[in-house]
């Protein structure tokens, strides 16, 4: 495989990219895959960029922020040469490896005191170009290297410890004084249930790398905002990495964490993945590794999380079918050399999986494993998150239902569930909602519940988002809307295409294919600025642009060339082309949507302060469960249609809950809730969806033009975009 380094030494051998170091063309570039490539280069051409001797393809990150760079570290006193060849290596533009070391100099270091070279058009001290570059990436450095000079000397690292987080330290040693006057057994009061007070045995020392992109104040943070529950769960598997660090090389553990709606288990998952990555990345070498992943089985709910899609993780397509397919080599060597050190996958929203789909992680986990055994999961441990009482998968079978076929479910997972609701604060309607939950079909709901959900049939009119059970109830309403809120929308129509079986040459189709497959790419798609729209295809999952995300509509761009920015926030969405029909039919279209109304699929996950639930047309188990629990307060719930037999959970569900094997929650529990009687609940801000922004406004044709198909081409649909702020607003 070509590394990062090959890349950049067959960057372009133009001006911009000669004076560019390792460190800032690893920073603000991004590889493209294969398949990147070919999408890429349709929609933006200009922007891919060619890398020499057949080194692949990049292209400059515009949506994102500079990636962090990660690189060993050595010490300049123990290691000299390999100090002063690494910082050449990052911060001198250079093509060869010569260069770093002109044959007149000895080492590394006398060619960094002492040599100079030509950079642009002026001849420069190799010291002062490396520095610049240096100072833009080490703002810390000489902290960072004392730090790891005291790590070597062998300080203290309880002192350590209680100097970057005192008030924890604190709290510890109040809980060592309550134990020994009220003894409690509890496997985590023993030093290794602190990772930071022991030392890795393979390791002396190592430098922490941060996959899950949140800093240390915001990990502290939600580490503290835990309940007991949570807690619980998130000290059983940190007891698992203290495990593994030490060497003692523990079974991989297979966890099914559930709960209600609102219990915190997609809170709980966040906490475990910053607290595992940041311990099971001290055992490996190359600081890029992935020992932990987090992943969701939709779109939506991957992005609640800050995760990837398990099907975009593991290269798996839409169509899951058994037999197991084996990826090829080429993918499967890629895959292999980022998660070759996967240890935990923390898989969200597990009661969408269908018993394919696990086949099918289990089939990726072993090849990129290649453990040699028949072990499942090809021995990564498992962290499943999910209620089976909510949504079940949209197609295939649920895993608790066995399939009287591959079964990698039963008995392979321990439950460990959490009871405790979190989202709303009420406890009686977080009470009530629990009794929705596991409500039968043939029951009847108390009076008193039936009283407090008609309550909520106010048949208020409001702005808050609508849930509606299915895809012609939505598109229904968001018609309406927009017929209301944007004047002068317009419809954009496909573009589809099909093989002349005279010439073989794929030409543009008068009308549209009859029937299409393995797409959301809409015969037609109605826009209008304002208009507030859904992503319908995972268009740059790591910006969070992927299915299901919200946004608002304000530009449409015609036919133009430019690619302008409208906003710090703006990401253009540009036409996406999918192969519709098994003869090779493709269709053009934009991959957006009107979402003033969604489904209640696309909610699943979702936490919001206001929903216009309608619960007519419910058609599945947990539907109407999903929609009513999505709001924090009985005030936020608006209800329309309301049908008491709508409300119902699959029966089988029970008996299977039943019969997986329990972890004893109260093994694990957190010796800090000795001395905190009460509680803390840390409240985090909560991603929202919606906002319009004010923008200029393009004169379109009418949306509903009596001469039928609009002649109109567009170019983009832009959208502006920051995942990590609480906002998103789409530009088209
Ligand atoms: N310990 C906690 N302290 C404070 N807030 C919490 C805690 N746990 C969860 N929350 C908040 O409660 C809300 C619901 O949590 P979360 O989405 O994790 O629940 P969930 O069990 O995953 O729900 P669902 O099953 O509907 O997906 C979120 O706003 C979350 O930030």
């Amino acid at each position: 495989m070509t590394s990062l380094v090959d890349r950049y030494k067959n960057r372009p051998n133009t001006e911009e990219f000669e004076i560019q170091c390792l460190a800032s063309f690893c920073s603000e570039n991004r590889i493209l895959s294969k398949s990147e490539v070919s999408s890429q280069k349709k929609s933006s051409e200009d922007k891919v960029i060619k890398l020499n001797n057949d080194c692949g393809y990049m292209m400059k990150r515009t949506r994102t922020e500079p990636a962090v760079v990660r690189y060993p570290r050595f010490s300049p006193k123990k290691d000299p040469e390999k100090y002063f060849h690494s910082l050449l290596q990052l911060f001198l533009p250079h093509y060869e490896d010569w260069q770093l070391k002109p044959e007149s100099f000895r080492t590394y270091e006398e060619f960094y005191n002492n040599g100079a070279v030509k950079c642009g058009r002026d001849v420069t001290q190799v010291k002062c170009i490396v520095d610049a570059n240096r100072a833009l990436f080490e703002k810390e450095s000489d902290k960072i290297d004392r730090a790891q000079q005291l790590l070597e000397q062998g300080v203290d690292l309880e002192d350590a410890w209680a100097a970057l987080c005192p008030e924890t330290e604190k709290e510890r040693h109040e809980c060592i004084e309550l134990r020994k006057s009220n003894p409690i057994p509890d496997e985590d009061d023993s030093e290794c249930s602190i990772p930071d007070l022991v030392a890795n045995p393979r390791t002396p020392y190592s430098i922490e790398t941060n996959h899950t992109g949140m800093s240390r104040e915001e990990a502290l943070c939600l580490l503290r905002s835990l309940n007991a529950q949570q807690s619980a769960v998130f000290y059983k598997v940190r007891k698992w990495c203290l495990e593994k660090l030490l060497g003692e090389n523990p079974e991989p553990f297979h966890l099914f964490v559930t709960g209600g709606a609102g219990t915190g288990k997609s809170h709980l998952i966040k906490a475990i993945y910053y607290e595992s990555s940041r311990l099971l990345s001290q055992m490996s070498e190359n600081p890029d590794d992935r020992s932990v992943i987090l992943t969701a089985s939709t779109g939506v709910a991957s992005f609640q999380i800050g995760a990837s899609t398990i099907h975009n993780t593991f290269s798996i397509g839409a169509n899951v079918k058994l037999p197991y397919q084996p990826l090829g080599d080429d993918k499967i060597n890629s895959l292999r050399a980022k998660l070759g050190g996967l240890q935990i996958l923390i898989i969200d929203e597990v009661s969408m999986v269908d018993h394919h789909l696990l086949s099918y992680v289990h089939g990726r986990l072993r090849q990129i494993k290649q453990t040699g055994d028949y072990s499942i999961f090809g021995r990564v441990s498992l962290v499943c998150v999910g209620d089976f009482y909510q949504l079940p998968p949209v197609k295939g079978i649920p895993l608790y239902v066995d399939p009287k076929g591959v079964n990698l479910w039963d008995n392979n997972f321990e439950i460990a569930e959490l009871t405790q609701v979190v989202r709303q604060q009420d406890a009686s309607f977080a009470e009530m909602l629990n009794r929705l939950r596991v409500h039968k079909k043939n029951e009847t709901l108390s009076p008193n519940d039936i009283n407090m959900l008609k309550q909520c049939e106010t048949g208020e009119e409001c702005d808050a988002i609508h849930i509606f059970p299915t895809n012609a109830q939505v598109d229904e309403y968001n018609i309406q809307k927009l017929n209301k809120c944007c004047p002068e929308a317009i419809t954009i129509h496909a573009r589809d295409f099909a093989r002349n079986p005279e010439t073989g040459r794929i030409e543009r189709k008068v009308g549209f294919h009859a029937k299409v497959f393995n797409s959301c790419l809409d015969k037609c798609v109605s826009l209008g600025v304002g208009a507030r729209v859904m992503l319908r295809k995972n268009v740059d999952v790591s910006d969070g642009l992927v299915n299901g995300a919200f946004g608002t509509v304000v530009h449409i761009i015609q036919r133009s060339k430019q690619r302008q920015k409208y906003s710090p926030n703006s990401t253009v969405i540009e036409v996406e082309e999918d192969q519709v029909t098994n003869d090779g039919g493709l269709r053009r279209q934009f991959p957006l949507k009107l979402a003033w109304a969604c489904t209640i699929h696309k909610v699943q996950g979702l936490t919001v302060d206001k929903a216009v639930v309608s619960l007519d047309k419910v058609f599945s188990p947990g539907q109407a469960y999903v929609a009513l629990s999505r709001v924090r307060t009985l005030d936020g719930l608006i209800i329309n249609n309301f049908k008491e037999s709508v409300i119902y959970c699959n029966e089988k569900i029970d008996s299977a809950m039943k019969n997986m094997p329990r972890l004893a929650l109260e093994n694990y529990s957190n010796p800090f809730y000795l001395c905190n009687t009460e509680i803390e609940l840390y409240h985090c801000i909560v991603y929202s969806v919606f906002v319009s922004i004010p923008c200029e406004h393009y004169p379109e044709t009418p949306r509903w033009s009596e001469s039928g198909r609009s002649s109109l081409k567009f170019k983009q649909v832009i959208i502006n975009h920051n995942p990590l702020s609480p906002i998103i607003a789409v530009l088209s």
